[in-house]
């Protein structure tokens, strides 16, 4: 997958495209991505997924399901070919519905197909729709597809619903929902080397500060390790029996496992709440509580 972030990208080739924030791909998202893959495979041109990098829009960044960096590597699991992160602008903010159309399907992107889901908006204040995007079909050469919202218990599935429920460590839910398990993705950095002092090993990473969190408190997990997946107890919080707590990582003990994997990119997916973070009085009572955290999840 071609991951691209300049302005300046064009795609000589035809293209089928989807648009939208797609925080999180949930299963509504991904029925427009199978649908506009499909089309791909089909017509046998390269699958655009379009999206726009608010960076320097918000003044205060939002908080999200995925990291740009997991997003990207969902994308590349469901076979899109090139996801094009466009950096929001002034410029268009300001474009027509038309222009809109115009900059991004044809010259940019040399879209035959687009793919869309029924709410999308586009153009200046929003203010272009399906109809819209239909109405210019002849003119821009295209065909368009409008995805009905895909809906779970009756309610439409969408990012902000999938956020509310991570908040409230509703994994379960959060999981119906996205489709996969909710999960991080990074880089392993080195903690204070406290844990192999008292028998626990712990593999850590600095979560981004723009990463949706769950309730602070220890997690099963599963853990993927250069495509080996282990069981581990992960910890999400500050931990204040050990630190000053100024900082949140995500910290996990993997079972079965004895390997240096600093720097390496690793995945920890929660599957299931345990308990909330505690300060314990000792760090022999943070030991005995790690102990029976991971024999609940040996099972
Ligand atoms: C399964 C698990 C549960 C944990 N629970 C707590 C906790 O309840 N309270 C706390 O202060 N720290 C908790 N921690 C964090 C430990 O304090 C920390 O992992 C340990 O001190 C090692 O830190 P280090 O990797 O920086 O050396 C937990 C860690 C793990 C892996
Ligand atoms: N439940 C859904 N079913 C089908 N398509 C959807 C669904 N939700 C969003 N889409 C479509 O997917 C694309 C990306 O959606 P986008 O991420 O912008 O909105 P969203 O999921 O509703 O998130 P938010 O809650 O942040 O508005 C858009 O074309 C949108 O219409």
């Amino acid at each position: 997958m071609l991951y691209v972030k300049d302005k300046n990208f064009i795609s000589k080739e035809n293209t089928v495209v989807t648009f939208g924030k797609f925080d999180g791909i949930h299963n509504g998202h991904r029925l427009l991505i199978e649908k506009a893959v499909r089309i791909g495979h089909e017509q046998g041109i390269k699958v655009v997924l379009c999206t726009f990098n608010m960076d320097n829009w918000n003044a205060k960044p939002q908080k999200a399901i995925t990291t740009p960096d997991e997003r990207a590597y969902i994308c590349e699991k469901y076979g899109i070919d090139v996801l094009y992160e466009y950096p929001f602008d002034n410029e268009i903010a300001g474009m027509l519905p038309e222009e809109f159309l115009k900059y991004f399907l044809k010259e940019k992107l040399n879209a035959k197909f687009v793919v869309i889901g029924a709410d999308w908006r586009f153009g200046k204040n929003r203010s272009g729709d399906a109809a819209l995007l239909k109405a210019y079909e002849d003119k821009y050469c295209y065909s368009s597809y409008v995805i009905e919202k895909e809906t779970y218990n009756n309610t439409e599935i969408s990012s902000t619903w999938i956020r509310n429920e991570i908040e409230k460590s509703d994994l379960s839910t959060v999981k119906k929902l996205l489709g996969y398990d909710y999960f991080f993705k990074g880089k392993v950095v080195h903690g204070k080397q406290l844990g192999r002092t008292i028998g626990f090993p712990t593999l850590n990473l600095i979560p981004s500060p723009n990463k949706i969190l769950p309730e602070y408190g220890v997690y099963e997990s599963e853990v993927v390790i250069d495509n080996h997946m282990y069981k581990g107890v992960t910890n999400i919080g500050i931990r204040p029996t050990i630190d000053d707590g100024t900082y949140v990582t995500v910290e996990t003990f993997v079972l079965d496992f004895d390997e240096d994997v600093y720097d390496s990119d690793v995945i920890i997916r929660l599957k299931k709440f345990i308990r909330p973070e505690q300060k314990f009085d000792s760090v022999n009572g943070l030991k005995k509580q790690l102990e029976a955290d991971i024999a609940f999840v040996r099972g």
